[in-house]
């Protein structure tokens, strides 16, 4: 069984049991936030979205003791264009406690980083605070990523469709997303590979209305400036901010300048 089938076998019983407590979900209201797309599009230099990630499947413990509040508030102050929140508990060690507190500590786009199966996800995940959700398309089949594709839009959110080939792009498309994250870990392998990135912004419909992020495996100002010259606009950034001495200086220097920035 690949990592993607356990981690999917989990989620199905945690919608379980999230279905048998939709009652004692508590609501509360968090500031409005600006648009991920409108973040990501308007800038000049490549866009970070920071990630908190407490643990992987593929690091075992990254930062089991991080305050997420803390470092929320050092990607924030850093210029981090969105904080991205793993509320996985069993193979992340996240949780919508996580979440809840970056909402209540920062003004930025709040992405809920999860495996998303149904829509009770996505109720949770906006009941936490977060303003954008992430479908990952080899998650799902056809009519579920349009389902809660569709879902997430009425509520109001935005949505981050995760691909790995051309192939997912494609459907992504299809759906109607604007905004597409290549991830370049092989979930079955968890090799890194950016050339995934090369890959899909090959046929990517580049433009005012689709933004491309690269996501994972960015370490260095070198990696930052080969996915902007792929046409990449922002990179998804977990591990190396986590284990960085200094997470506001590792932000600020991946912000290289896009490709195709005006002067
Ligand atoms: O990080 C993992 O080991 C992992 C394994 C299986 C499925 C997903 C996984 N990670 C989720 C992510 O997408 C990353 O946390 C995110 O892109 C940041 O990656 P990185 O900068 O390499 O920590």
């Amino acid at each position: 069984m690949t990592i993607l089938e356990r981690i999917l076998l989990s989620k199905r019983l945690e919608v379980k049991q999230m279905l048998m407590n939709v009652e004692n979900v508590s609501r509360e209201t968090f500031v409005e936030r600006p648009t991920l797309f409108a973040a990501l599009k308007n800038a000049e230099q490549l866009q970070v979205i920071s990630e908190i990630k407490r643990a992987s499947p593929s690091k075992g413990e990254i930062a089991f003791g991080v305050d997420p509040s803390v470092q929320a508030q050092i990607y924030e102050k850093s210029g981090a264009a969105c904080i991205s929140v793993l509320t996985d508990a069993p193979f992340f060690k996240g949780s919508f406690a996580d979440l809840s507190a970056v909402a209540k500590t920062v003004q930025i786009p709040i992405l809920c980083k999860d495996f998303i199966i149904h829509e009770v996800q996505i109720d949770r995940a906006k009941a936490a605070g977060a303003s954008v959700i992430l479908l990952i398309v080899a998650a799902l089949n056809a009519e579920s990523l349009l389902r809660l594709y569709r879902y997430a839009m009425r509520l109001g959110l935005e949505v981050i469709v995760e691909v790995h080939d051309r192939n997912e792009m494609e459907q992504a498309i299809t759906v109607g997303a604007r905004i597409v994250g290549v991830n370049n870990r092989d979930l079955r392998t968890f090799e890194v590979d950016l050339r995934r990135t090369e890959e899909i912004a090959s046929r990517f419909p580049f433009g005012d209305q689709h933004v491309l992020i690269s996501e994972s495996g960015i370490w260095h100002p070198d990696d930052a400036r080969r996915v902007a010259a792929y046409g990449a606009e922002a990179v998804l950034v977990g591990e190396s901010l986590m284990r960085s001495g200094d997470a506001g200086e590792a932000i600020r220097s991946l912000q290289v300048r896009k490709v195709g920035a005006r002067v």
